[in-house]
């Protein structure tokens, strides 16, 4: 009798234990892995990858932050690329940056939304140094003629009104999403499906590491891009903004009448379009970040979170390539 009670609590301790060692396991589970079960033409499928404890890889209001090992590529492939969309890429190449566009244009056939339908706009005031690439089955390039400027800072600006003149005309009828991308700039690696989202924006490889006080937003009341020094959450680059047209419209109309109504009050943001888009991505807050992965630096030695350099900024000697310093 006082053996089989024994028994009786060791069984019970050991069932708990087994609870308890399985409800670790589970615990473990839940936080370092993501699993994901899809249903597919071919079945059930189980995905299942480990998540990033080094990284940020949520905003304070939800939005995911793009990293590596923070998504399934083949996962987020099978998703999309049945909905047949299409990809508008809008990129400006003014007086001499037309030099980049051979690289820009040669490194997104390799990395840029492969497999997708992809529509180039190229804005250029020298349609006829427009380099010939070859394009994969399913994407375009239109050339579209802008005016040149003896002013850089006037050719970055003017690009929210091109933009948006340039979605009503054409884009709204032919693509679903939209990026808008800086020229002087080459693809390393994958740039997919994962980017999509209704408003994305992408965190300043210069200022992921950095407090609010370091952002360079413009801090002049006098200008519409004013932001007080106690508000901001992220340093967002304006070489890359993007998201569903429909959005990227708005975007582009609401900066392109701030910049305009800076212009009749004689004062330019410090950084331009820039500091207008970080103003409006306060206010309107993006629904995807992309982690600087997305727009690095040359310039800039690789951290150790940043385990793939997917779009960098190429090197320039900007005395030589600016039509003003
Ligand atoms: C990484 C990043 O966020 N860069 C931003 C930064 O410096 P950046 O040094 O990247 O500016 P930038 O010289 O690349 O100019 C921005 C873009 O404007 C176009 N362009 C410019 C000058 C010219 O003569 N011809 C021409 O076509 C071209 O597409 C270029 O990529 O500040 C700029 C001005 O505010 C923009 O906000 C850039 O997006
Ligand atoms: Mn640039």
């Amino acid at each position: 009798m006082h053996f089989s009670s024994n028994v009786k609590q060791f069984v019970l301790l050991l069932i708990v234990g087994i609870f308890l060692l399985l409800g670790y396991v589970f615990f473990y589970i839940l936080c370092n892995y993501y699993i994901i079960i899809s249903t597919t033409q071919s079945g059930l499928i189980l995905f299942c990858f480990f998540s990033r404890t080094d990284v940020v890889a949520v905003t304070p209001w939800l939005a995911p932050i793009v990293w590596e090992g923070t998504f399934d590529p083949d996962l987020v492939d099978i998703i999309y690329k049945s909905m047949n969309l299409t990809i508008a890429t809008t990129v400006f190449a003014v007086g001499k940056y037309v030099r980049f566009l051979q690289d820009f244009l040669e490194t997104a056939e390799k990395h840029f939304m492969v497999d997708f339908n992809v529509r180039y706009y190229v804005f250029t005031d020298r349609p006829d140094d427009v380099p010939s690439v070859n394009l994969s089955q399913g994407r375009h390039l239109s050339v579209i003629q802008v005016p040149g400027s003896n002013r850089w800072q006037e050719i970055s600006a003017r690009r929210m009104e091109i933009i948006q003149t340039a979605i009503e005309r054409q884009i709204s009828r032919e693509a679903d999403y939209i990026f808008c991308l800086d020229v002087d700039s080459k693809f390393h690696a994958r740039w997919g499906a994962e980017s999509l989202g209704r408003l994305v924006a992408v965190i300043h490889p210069w200022f992921y590491q950095q407090t609010r006080d370091h952002f360079t937003y413009e801090r002049r009341p006098a200008s519409t891009a004013y932001i007080p020094m106690d508000e901001g959450d992220y340093y967002y680059a304006g070489a890359v903004f993007g998201g569903s047209v429909e959005d990227v419209y708005t975007l582009t109309k609401v900066c392109r009448n701030q910049l305009e109504e800076d212009a009749r009050n004689s004062i330019e943001a410090a950084w331009q379009e820039e500091s207008h888009l970080n103003r409006y991505l306060l206010y309107n807050k993006p629904s995807k970040l992309l982690s600087p992965e997305y727009q690095w630096d040359d310039k800039k030695t690789k951290t150790k979170e940043v385990k793939v350099i997917r779009f960098s900024s190429v090197i320039k000697n900007y005395a030589e390539i600016r039509p003003n310093v």
